[in-house]
Parts: C-alpha cells; sequence; structure tokens
C-alpha cells in the first residue's frame, strides 16, 4: 500500500457532563472534537435546556454538541431539541431504534458493559440507524459517569458503525485504552473533573496530550478504503 493512502491516526476525544461555561471554552481551545451535556433524570451532571443554552451558543465553530439522555420521555427529548440544538443525540437506557431515530437527528447508543446482563450482540440489527455506538462501564438500568472501567476485551469486533470507549477513562490510562482497543473516540467525564460536573482545566489538558500520544504510538490509518 502507498503512503498517500495513510494518514496519522486521530482519536476522536469527547469531553461529557459540562456545566460551566469557562469548561467550554478549555474545552474547544484543546480541540475536542465533541462535548456532552447530561439529561439524564438521576445524574449528578444533569443540567437543563435553559443552562445549556449559552453553553452550546459558546462552542467553537465544528465542535460538535452532544444532548446525552436516559429513559427520558419524547417530550424532554424535543424541549433540550428546540433549546439546545444539539449536533447528536446519546442514548443510555432502554431506547430502541425508531425511539432514537424519530426525533431526525444522528444518533449515538450507548451499550450498557457493566453486570451480569450485558447485552453487546447484534447491534447493527437491533440499531440499524445509529450513527455510532458508545461502550461504557455502567450497567443495563445505571446510571453512568461512574469512573469505572469495564473489561475492555468484551467489546465486540465486528461493531458496525464507528464506537467510542467510555468508563472510566483518565489522563493517566488514556494511552494505553487507545493501543488496547483501536478505538475510534474516547468519551471522558468524571476522569477530567475535580467534582461532578466540574472540568479540571489540567486534568482536560493531559488527557488531550494523552490521546495524540497514543496516536503517534498506534500510528496510521489506511484511508484507501473510506476514498
Ligand atoms: O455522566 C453522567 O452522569 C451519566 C449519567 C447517565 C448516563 C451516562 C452518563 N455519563 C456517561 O458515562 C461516560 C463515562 O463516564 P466516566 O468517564 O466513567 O465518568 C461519560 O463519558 C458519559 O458518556
Amino acid at each position: 500500500m502507498s503512503d498517500v493512502n495513510r494518514l496519522p491516526r486521530r482519536t476522536r476525544i469527547k469531553f461529557c457532563g459540562l456545566t460551566r461555561i469557562e469548561d467550554v471554552a478549555v474545552a474547544c481551545a484543546l480541540g475536542v472534537d465533541a462535548v456532552g451535556f447530561v439529561f439524564a433524570e438521576r445524574s449528578k451532571r444533569r443540567v437543563s435546556p435553559a443552562q445549556v443554552a449559552p453553553l452550546r451558543e459558546a462552542l467553537d465553530p465544528f465542535v460538535a454538541s452532544v444532548a446525552l439522555f436516559m429513559d427520558n420521555d419524547a417530550a424532554t427529548v424535543r424541549e433540550v431539541i428546540d433549546t439546545v440544538r444539539p449536533t447528536i443525540l446519546q442514548f443510555h437506557g432502554d431506547e430502541d431504534d425508531a425511539f432514537c431515530a424519530s426525533f431526525g437527528l444522528p444518533y449515538l447508543k450507548a451499550v450498557a458493559m457493566g453486570g451480569e446482563g450485558a447485552r453487546a450482540d447484534d447491534l447493527g440489527a437491533r440499531y440499524a440507524r445509529a450513527t455510532g455506538f458508545l461502550f461504557d462501564s455502567h450497567a443495563a438500568g445505571q446510571v453512568g459517569g461512574s469512573g469505572h472501567a469495564f473489561d475492555w476485551t468484551r467489546i465486540p469486533r465486528d461493531c458496525p458503525r464507528p464506537w467510542l470507549l467510555a468508563g472510566g477513562l483518565h489522563p493517566d490510562n488514556v494511552f494505553e485504552a487507545i493501543r488496547a482497543t483501536y478505538c475510534w473516540g474516547v468519551d471522558v467525564s468524571s476522569g477530567i473533573e475535580s467534582a461532578p460536573g466540574e472540568k479540571d482545566a489540567a486534568k482536560m489538558h493531559r488527557f488531550v496530550e494523552a490521546v495524540r500520544r497514543a496516536d503517534a504510538a498506534v500510528g496510521t490509518i489506511a484511508t484507501h478504503d473510506a476514498l
């Protein structure tokens, strides 16, 4: 294969659970791909649509805004869409493909990898319209954002769409996580915080730096299939 078909690898980065405009500014300055706002009812990082609207307005161009839900009702999802205008939705609960796709926006389906009943099979058929998947450490029915990792060897090898690794990532393990899993993207919340919903600028910086080091270490991606 010629070098013209290979580019340096670039793992996508999503910072999740932001609640403060100053954290949005740091995330943008660090060049992350996406920031997430949590509307799940039981979350410690839960925000209201009105609270998030100015944060979303403060995003740099090309930084995606992700609205995170967990078994919220359709009216709540619609209210968030109308007020926040997120780029993409992320669903962590029992939502099916019909529900997730019914809002006319791209969506990520989170797959609960913790607990006994984890079900990561047949994702392409069960969530045919998902833009991507996110493998997270919480058990089905439990809220995420716990700071705990799961056994990465349980990630299905045949995931049909781009997928993000989440759960317990932090600046000191994300290098190894990327090297071990070749994930398309990483999603982090607790590992860059000083308190729930309050991000730490130094941790955010160290996290991005570690991802870029991992990208350089893992090497290049073949682009010929996509071109
Ligand atoms: O962050 C939350 O409070 C949350 C609540 C309900 C579902 C998902 C939630 N967070 C997601 O979990 C991952 C991993 O979090 P952590 O890095 O282990 O703290 C986070 O990136 C969110 O996508």
